[in-house]
């Protein structure tokens, strides 16, 4: 049963957290309305932290990781399966959140809690399994390795998976021993900080987990913390640069999680309704605003005029509406000036000479409540080449880009012309193929069959300017730990002097 429906939710608590609970600031001259994409509804106001209560949230960090720091990882794995347990149990609930602030489908919304329940329980199993190791040294004497946690770390998250990526972060973080301050999107406050209080109700120290909100200012104040010992940022290729640069003050590591403009391959001898449903989840998932999106889709002419018709085919049967409904598939973007922006790109295309195969029109619903929101027809362009702007920036909406190949060796070329690595993809019955082309695609995650898939035991990240470092999979662990050698002397110390 449905707890809540489109424009029925007004967002009261608090949105800030740390120890242990739901803060208020006292900036409330500075208060921002965040919107319920789905009717253009204010949901909620913002309040941004400032230095002051960025400090009490740090402060809280540095206490809990005093305690969590020292637990065993069988101590920490038994706190963070029952946060676990908890997503699990508010599943409908958490889902619900996400879809009235992100605009999102429910069905996917779901899959996101999926996501980030699933790499909490992956880190819980992976927290006993940290280990040094043993290394013999001449004469008896030996080192050894002590894998350590960092200390307070920082999140910083984009509004396109706002409780995924509070998730993605914050588990491996805290398997490792140390503990976090989150700040979400200031355009998606409203499900991390559910996160912060599921750990909190699940047993965890006052402060492991904090959520501060706010936008530029209050992330750069988290980055030039002093008592911060690494940030760890999803969001724009732009703004990922200034988070580099703010902690290379601090010599501070990041993971940097940033933008892309990937390629999908599709060869003629691909099995072509797999290549069409590939195409369709590389480019229309989350309204395309997803990171890895392959919005470059290149087709081997022999088969583009087959494939084309049924991409447009299937992309106009797209169910777009009230993101609450069983029966929808595409939600709302996240906010008005997001979708005249992706229009935008739509008209520059025309300009530029792509054609529009279908979609690329604002949408508006016949429901009256949901009249105000911010909802567009999915979008196939044609007759694309690689200059256009649609083809070389990322455009963050559900405009997919077609664009016709011949040969192996020239579409390798074309698919790697992007400072971008993000994702890639490519569609072959040539197993051989397959392997050969991944092997030349320059990006962090590539498919061979397949599209937009994200184990969490797998590690996911960029290449070139999308990204440092990986989240995901057992290696994140190196991201949030450090090595402490310790040399042990058996004998009698052999001095020079
Ligand atoms: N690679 C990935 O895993 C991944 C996942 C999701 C989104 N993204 C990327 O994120 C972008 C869209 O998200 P967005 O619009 O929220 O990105 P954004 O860069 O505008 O903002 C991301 C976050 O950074 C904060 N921020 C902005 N300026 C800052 C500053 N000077 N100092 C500190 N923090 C600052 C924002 O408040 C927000 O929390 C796209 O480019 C998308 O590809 C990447
Ligand atoms: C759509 N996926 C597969 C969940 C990837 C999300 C990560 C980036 O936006």
């Amino acid at each position: 049963v449905r707890c809540v429906s489109s424009g029925s939710v007004d967002v009261k608590v608090p949105l800030n957290f740390w120890a242990g609970k739901r803060q208020t600031s006292p900036e409330t001259c500075n208060k921002e309305h965040v919107y319920e994409p789905a009717t253009g509804r204010v949901l909620c106001h913002l309040e941004p932290c400032g230095a002051v209560e960025v400090d009490q949230a740090v402060k809280a960090a540095e206490s809990a990781f005093g305690h969590w720091s020292k637990l065993s990882g069988m101590e920490r794995a038994k706190i963070m399966i029952e946060a676990a347990r908890i997503i699990e149990r508010r599943r409908e609930e958490i889902a619900e959140m996400e879809v009235v602030n992100n605009g999102k489908s429910i069905t996917e919304a779901r899959l996101d809690v999926d996501s980030a329940r699933l790499c909490i329980e992956y880190y819980a199993a992976l927290a006993s399994t940290l280990a040094g190791q043993h290394v013999q040294l001449a004469g008896g004497s030996f080192a050894y390795t002590r894998r350590e946690p960092l200390g307070v770390c920082v999140g910083i998250g984009a509004w396109n998976y706002p409780f995924q990526i509070a998730s993605w972060k914050s588990a491996p973080a805290l398997a490792c021993g140390n503990s976090m301050v989150f700040k979400p999107s200031p355009v998606t406050p409203v499900t991390a900080v559910m996160l912060a209080e599921i750990y909190a109700a699940a047993g965890a120290p006052e402060g492991l987990l904090n959520v501060v909100q706010g936008g530029q200012e209050t992330g750069s104040l988290l980055c030039h913390h002093p008592d911060v010992a690494k940030v760890s940022f999803t969001g724009s290729v732009a703004t990922g640069k200034k988070i580099m640069e703010m902690a290379s003050k601090g010599v501070k590591p990041v993971t940097l999680e940033l933008g892309g403009k990937s390629p999908l391959l599709i060869f003629q001898d691909s099995d072509l309704e797999n290549a069409v449903r590939g195409a369709l989840m590389a480019n229309f998932l989350s309204q395309g605003q997803v990171c890895s999106n392959g919005t470059r889709v290149f087709v081997q002419k022999d088969i583009l005029p087959e494939f084309v018709e049924e991409v447009v085919k299937r992309t106009r049967a797209i169910q777009i509406g009230d993101p609450l409904l069983e029966s929808t598939r595409m939600g709302a973007l996240v906010n008005r000036p997001h979708l005249e922006k992706v229009l935008s790109f739509v008209d520059q295309a025309k300009k530029e000479g792509a054609t529009v195969l279908c979609g690329g029109e604002a949408f508006v619903p016949s429901d009256p409540k949901l009249r105000g929101g911010y909802y567009m027809t999915p979008c196939v362009l044609g007759d694309c080449t690689d200059e256009m702007s649609c083809v070389k920036e990322e455009i963050f909406g559900p405009v997919m880009s077609v664009l016709s190949f011949e040969t192996e060796e020239e579409v390798l070329l074309r698919a790697n012309d992007t400072t971008m690595g993000l994702a890639a993809g490519v569609f072959t019955r040539d197993v051989r193929r397959a392997h050969r082309v991944v092997e030349h695609l320059k990006a962090g995650s590539c498919f061979i069959n397949n599209y937009n898939i994200t184990p969490v035991e797998v590690p996911f990240g960029g290449f070139k300017m999308s990204g440092i470092g990986r989240e995901n999979g057992q290696v994140t662990v190196e991201y949030y730990s450090q090595l402490k050698t310790v040399f042990v002397e058996m004998g009698d110390v052999d001095s020079l002097f």
